[in-house]
């Protein structure tokens, strides 16, 4: 599908869905907790709808009592015995584990950008777990077969942290005890956004600087009611529409969130954008932008949103990070360097993990979102300070994380 995203002015307040990373963790504790739980704030993407498919497969009754509330009676009993997991990397890594678990054959499946994502990371760790795993070269489809027995396992941790997030959701209810042995672990907000969940749900997991972690097993998680925070992802992006495009006022979004993309308030600052925080909402002004550094590495979802920034700064901004980006819903540096190019934006990767950006006049042209949700809506935020209407071609991709998102922005449009 096509949208085309004339430029403009946009002002207004708004509340961004709730966190896909949260809701994805809270759906397979609810799964893991015999019970009834309750999801409240929960608003449906893809990968969310990818997530309540698994734990439905894996034997939770899913009741929607309204549009943001869900109730949920968990315990592992898996119906059939395929996970379709879509496009989501986090549902795949998450429900793996939690799928060998079950201790009967479970495929697990996905589609679209998601079959040429490394998988690579879940082998070796699972049949040290004493999983039997067949997989096509490290892609999906992966078969595994449980239990989980205890074991002293290594992870790689330098392409994502989603696989450690799924053992550390899987093992404390896993018979044994576990220690795991991470070698070089990114995205780490992540990993702590997963402890805090699984200790909401009475799960405790114990860890050293994120190098060595201690779960014990035969742990119960507890039914529980429990509210999903707003998308920090969302608001980044949403955010830096204000700052390069007048002003945005968020709601529901806590500075002290542990997300990953809170980061990008730092970002803004340095950008010399306004920042107003009170209580639970979060205002932005435009002021003049300049060039901005910034590290990225530990919030890899801020590349996009921080590529239009950075498109609207005077001079050149350089990021760092960019070799987070290879194995996302496309390689996300290149997609950035291919599509800014299109606008008259120059991107350099010339230098290893660094992204130089220097901003300047955006002009209209058709670009494509490479089937990629944050391509997609950074472009979206660029085109407001185009010379003319910029076309996304593949802008259905936002469903992934965000569906209303080309709504929720033409609703902020004051000319
Ligand atoms: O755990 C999560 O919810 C996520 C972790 C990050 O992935 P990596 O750990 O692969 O960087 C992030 O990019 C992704 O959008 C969501
Ligand atoms: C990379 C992302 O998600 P996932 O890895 O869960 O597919 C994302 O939302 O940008």
């Amino acid at each position: 599908m096509d949208r085309s995203v004339p430029p403009g002015e946009i002002q207004g307040e708004l509340t961004p869905p709730c966190s896909k990373s949260y809701a994805q963790r809270a759906l397979a504790a609810a799964l893991l907790a015999e019970g009834e739980s309750t999801l409240r704030n929960i608003e449906l993407c893809d990968d969310t709808r990818s997530a309540m498919r698994c734990i439905e497969a894996l034997g939770a009754d899913v009741t929607v009592v309204d549009p943001h509330t869900l109730k949920i009676r968990g315990g592992l009993a898996p119906r059939g015995r395929t996970l379709h997991v879509g496009e989501s990397g986090l549902s795949t890594r998450l429900f793996t584990p939690i799928a060998a678990l079950a201790g009967v054959p479970l495929r697990i499946e996905g589609e679209g950008t998601l079959l040429r994502r490394p998988m690579t990371m879940m082998i070796a760790p699972l049949r040290q777990l004493g999983v039997e795993v067949r997989h096509r070269d490290g892609f999906l489809p992966f078969d595994v077969c449980g239990p989980l027995h205890s074991a002293t396992v290594e992870v790689d941790g330098s392409v994502s942290s989603q696989f450690i997030t799924g053992l550390l959701l899987a093992l404390p209810a896993a018979r044994g005890e576990f220690t795991i042995d991470v070698r070089r672990a990114v995205s780490t907000p992540y990993i702590d956004m997963t402890v805090e969940a699984a200790h909401r749900f009475g799960a405790e997991i114990l860890h050293n600087g994120y190098t060595q972690f201690y779960i014990e097993g035969g742990q119960r998680y507890r039914p529980t009611d429990y509210s999903i925070e707003g998308d920090w992802s969302a608001a980044a992006t949403l955010l830096v529409a204000g700052a390069v495009a007048g002003e945005v006022t968020l709601h529901n979004v806590s500075i002290l969130s542990k997300q990953a993309d809170t980061a990008v308030c730092t970002a803004l600052v340095r950008a010399g954008a306004e920042l107003i925080h009170e209580a639970d909402r979060i205002t932005v002004r435009r002021r003049p932008l300049r060039a901005f550094e910034f590290d990225a590495t530990q919030c890899p979802d801020l590349f996009p949103p921080l590529a239009a920034l950075a498109a609207a700064c005077e001079g050149e901004s350089l990021i760092t990070g960019t070799s987070r980006l290879a194995h996302k819903e496309s390689d996300r540096a290149e997609t950035l360097r291919e599509e800014y190019a299109k606008v008259g934006i120059e991107i350099d990767l010339s230098t290893p993990d660094v992204m130089r950006i220097r901003g300047g006049a955006i002009r209209p042209a058709r670009v494509f979102s490479h089937g990629d949700h944050r391509i997609a809506m950074s472009m979206a935020v660029s085109a407001l300070r185009s010379s003319g209407a910029i076309t996304i071609e593949g802008a259905e991709a936002v469903a992934k994380s965000y569906p209303r998102f080309f709504e929720d922005l033409e609703s902020l449009r004051v000319n």
